[in-house]
């Protein structure tokens, strides 16, 4: 059981690295799109929850769990982009 603790906690730090890598390109939207309401677009939340969703899938793992976790990233994800829009902007 130690071995898997171990194993969960360096996978659990390699997610954390991938996501700042993701809040990355998240900083860079901020700085990429022309108008704060451009920050939110649904059609395109959508469509990375299903990719996930369909990753999830192929993986045989639980697709609500996906679904879940990825709800809450890209909504974590859109309120980051805000706060780095307003605070990158006058
Ligand atoms: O694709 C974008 O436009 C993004 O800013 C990325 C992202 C995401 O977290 O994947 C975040 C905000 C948008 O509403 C849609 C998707």
């Amino acid at each position: 059981m130690t071995d898997v603790r171990e194993g969960v906690d360096a996978l659990d730090r390699e997610l954390v690295s991938l996501l700042a890598t993701r809040f990355g390109y998240m900083r860079a939207a901020a700085r990429i799109k022309p108008s704060r309401d451009t920050v939110r677009d649904e059609d395109r939340k959508a469509s990375v929850i299903a990719a996930a969703v369909e990753e999830a899938r192929k993986a045989g793992i639980p697709e609500q769990v996906i679904a879940d976790i990825w709800e809450t990233l890209v909504e974590g994800s859109i309120a980051y982009e805000f706060d780095e829009w307003d605070r990158t902007r006058d």
